[in-house]
């Protein structure tokens, strides 16, 4: 076995806190390993080592400290497994409910978009690291992961989203909103809807992110594969100014109306009190932080993830809710979503 992967199942074995990780469109798989089971939390972002962040930052972001960094190549491999459990209709009444309130709060005029979502709890036999392959395998543009800490739980995902990425203060992230199918891999053709919606988060991310650029530009949108989705994305990048701290640039950033919704005030306290479960660490984000003394970071929003304990593994989807969406479609949309994970299991 890979010696990345070797050192990640040997961690898990001794109970100690890692996160082995590939970056989109990279053939190299990197880990970062604790030497102790200690729960490291940052605050300022001014530590070295790998984070991980919940939904509600409050709650403090971990840190994993870099005791130890191996590095190695992935060659990709065609995937064989195919997932042979079905997809489940549980919870589809209490998810519409929830979407039919958060569209009667849009519609009174206090909330523009919120995100809302489900667990969905399977079975699975597939270890870990075995999954992590498959997550490897499957999707190359993601961020794929598998993170643990003994006083968190086991985590793994393949988002395609970056929160923000900040090398030698050139800023670069990403506006990604609106979700299809992938039928017959041919282009989507997108509605109002999806537009309005992705150009929301596009103007949001545009506005947070102004005090603390010299000037931001702002790529085509773009059509991007997502597994088995279509998103819509526009690229946005800056250069920090002299003042400017990471930490500033996270907090003004996250949560995006992608995950969150506008206001996110108002979103944030519809999402607490209605969705009836703890989000915890989906849609918080993750990745390395300031690794080789360098000020760099590199952060993804965790998305298309699931925490596995046991042989059970906790899948969290969600969607957009604009006053045009339509409670059985968002339903499907979060059947859609599920598939990134479930055709792992
Ligand atoms: C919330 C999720 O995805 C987010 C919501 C999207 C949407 O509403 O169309 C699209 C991409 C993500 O920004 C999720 O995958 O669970």
């Amino acid at each position: 076995m890979d010696k990345v992967l070797n050192k990640g199942e040997d961690w898990i074995q001794r109970n100690l806190p890692f996160c082995i990780y590939r970056k989109p469109n990279s053939d190299k798989v990197q880990g970062v390993f604790q030497n102790t089971d200690e729960l490291h939390k940052t605050e300022k972002f001014k530590e070295e080592g790998f984070v991980f962040a919940p939904f509600d930052l409050s709650k403090g972001a971990i840190l994993i400290q870099p005791d130890e960094r191996i590095e190695s190549t992935h060659i990709l491999e065609e995937q064989k497994v195919v997932s042979t459990i079905p997809q489940s209709e549980e919870g589809k009444l209490f998810h519409i409910n929830l979407v039919c309130k958060g569209l009667e709060v849009i519609k009174s005029g206090e909330i523009q978009k919120v995100v809302l979502s489900r667990k969905i709890d399977v079975q699975t036999k597939r270890q870990p690291i075995e999954l992590f392959t498959s997550l490897l395998n499957s999707y190359s543009n993601a961020f794929c992961y598998l993170f643990f800490h003994p006083k968190i739980g086991l985590w793994c995902g393949a988002t395609p989203e970056t929160l923000v990425s900040i090398k030698q203060r050139k800023l670069t992230t990403v506006s990604l909103a609106g979700t299809l199918p992938i039928i017959d891999n041919s282009v989507p053709y997108w509605e109002k809807k999806e537009l309005e919606e992705q150009g929301v988060v596009t103007s949001f991310i545009q506005e947070k992110l102004r005090p603390y650029l010299k000037k931001i530009h702002s790529g085509a949108l773009e059509t991007v594969r997502a597994g088995k989705l279509w998103h819509l994305k526009t690229p946005l990048t800056g250069e920090l100014l002299p003042d400017a701290s990471v930490v500033s640039v996270v907090r003004a950033l996250h949560p995006t109306p992608a995950v969150c919704g506008l206001p996110v005030n108002k979103a944030t306290a519809f999402i607490l009190e209605n969705e009836g479960y703890d989000r915890t660490f989906y849609t918080g984000f993750l990745g390395e932080l300031n690794l080789e003394g360098k000020k760099e970071v590199s952060l993804f929003v965790n998305l298309r993830c699931m925490q596995l304990e046991g042989g059970n593994a906790r899948i969290f989807v969600g969607g957009g809710i604009t006053a045009e969406s339509i409670p059985e479609k968002e339903w499907e949309e979060t059947q859609n979503k599920s598939r990134t994970m479930l055709n792992m299991l």
